[in-house]
């Protein structure tokens, strides 16, 4: 457990380059680094999510955000990062912070043995009250290895290390309930469901990967491992103080439960999942009650699954109602589905006790989770 209180800072690519120069941009990290260091003074952990990376890069590779591909974005991060790290450095050093550089992919957070070793170096990182500056690896990761957008990868940071607050700096004073470009758009002050808005979030600056849909996303993760989360303008003085004093207009989104149990959280708030098992009405009129999902549950599965593997659960109007971990691979799953008679043990040549997700394993989806539907599953 935090034995401080701890936050997560997300700071969009537009507040940390300079869109025609893509320099870097001195005076917000000054007044950034300025504020974590009050916020270390009134006893905050604080970790730091940055983009920015590649937008720095861009110049070097000699390319432009508007048309620079896949290899130049990923030539770009490779310049841009140590850019971004000596403009940290140097003014954390001003303010009296260390800071260190912790680069990360999607399987430091889906591999559930990597996700724990992450979590303990980030947590030795801030026993020694160092700042973590946490970024995707970008010059190494592809399509099917990145989280993609750092929205989501704070969130799951800010879910690994059971943070407090978690706040999203960006350039715009928040969630609007339209594109803010549209006349008339007004701010949302607070948000306790995120899929009210979730159609007004289209659209994301020249710079950065993300959007107001990924900050969504990543705000609904938080929220669901007991964190409040809050989507500001980075454009302030105290950028980070006056959003956790309530003195700046802001979008404040909620945490809709305790912070609970570090497995589920893990299990829930998974990117990608391996496969899928549709059960019937009885079964998931049962969840919540503490019941496994049996074979005699299962009225359809798909996917190429391995033992330990995370499913998504759809009742058979296509809603998707939990999210569990297989005990079997998607080959065993589907010859116990296929044989209903037949014990379990005779048909897998060892002892189990052929349940195919155990409680301990399941989480039930409550309204406040963001589900998916069945074509957006990777399987
Ligand atoms: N409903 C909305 N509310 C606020 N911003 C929105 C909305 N819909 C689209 N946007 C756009 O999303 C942008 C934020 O995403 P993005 O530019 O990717 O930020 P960052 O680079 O900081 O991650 C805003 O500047 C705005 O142009
Ligand atoms: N990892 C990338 C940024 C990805 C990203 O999410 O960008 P942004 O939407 O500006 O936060 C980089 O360092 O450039």
């Amino acid at each position: 457990m935090a034995s401080q209180k701890r936050l997560v800072v997300k700071i969009g690519s537009g507040l940390l380059a300079n869109a025609d120069r893509l320099t870097p941009r001195f005076g917000f990290m000054q007044r950034l680094m300025d504020d974590i260091a009050r916020l270390r003074d009134d006893g905050y952990d604080v970790i730091i999510a940055s983009s920015g990376a590649v937008a720095l890069g861009l110049r070097t590779v000699g390319a432009r955000p508007e048309t620079a591909g896949l290899s130049d974005k990923q030539a770009a991060a490779a310049c841009g990062m140590p850019q971004l790290l000596n403009a940290y450095k140097q003014i954390g050093h001003e303010f009296g912070l260390e800071i260190a550089q912790v680069l990360l992919t999607l399987g430091d957070f889906e591999d559930h043995r990597r996700y724990l070793n992450t979590r303990n170096t980030v947590n030795r990182l801030l026993k020694s009250r160092i700042v973590p500056i946490v970024n995707e690896n970008d010059t190494i990761t592809t399509e099917e290895i990145r989280v993609g957008d750092n929205d989501r990868l704070a969130a799951k940071i800010a879910q690994m290390v059971e943070a407090d607050e978690f706040i999203i700096l960006t350039q715009v004073d928040g969630l609007y309930d339209r594109d803010p470009s549209e006349e008339g758009a007004q701010l949302v002050e607070e948000v306790h469901d995120v899929n009210e808005y979730i159609a007004a979030a289209s659209g994301k600056s020249t710079l950065g990967t993300g959007g107001m849909l990924t900050k969504l996303q990543a705000a609904n993760m938080a929220q669901n491992a007991g964190c409040t989360t809050y989507i500001a303008h980075g454009e302030a003085e105290h950028p980070l103080t006056s959003v956790l004093d309530g003195s700046r207009r802001c979008t404040q989104l909620v945490a809709q439960s305790e912070p609970g149990s570090q497995w589920k959280a893990w299990i829930a708030n998974r990117l990608q999942m391996a496969g899928s098992l549709v059960i019937t009405a009885e079964a998931a009129a049962r969840l919540g009650q503490g019941e496994p999902i049996h074979r005699s549950d299962v009225v359809r599965m798909d996917g190429d699954f391995t033992r330990g593997d995370v499913l998504h659960i759809f009742d058979e109007d296509n809603l998707e109602r939990a999210r569990g971990l297989s005990d079997f691979t998607s080959e065993e799953t589907r010859s116990m589905i296929a044989n209903p008679d037949l014990p379990a043990d005779q048909l897998l040549g060892y002892q189990t006790q052929a349940e195919i997700v155990r409680p301990k394993n399941l989480v039930v989806l409550e309204n406040h989770h963001l589900t998916w539907k069945p074509y957006e599953t990777a399987v």
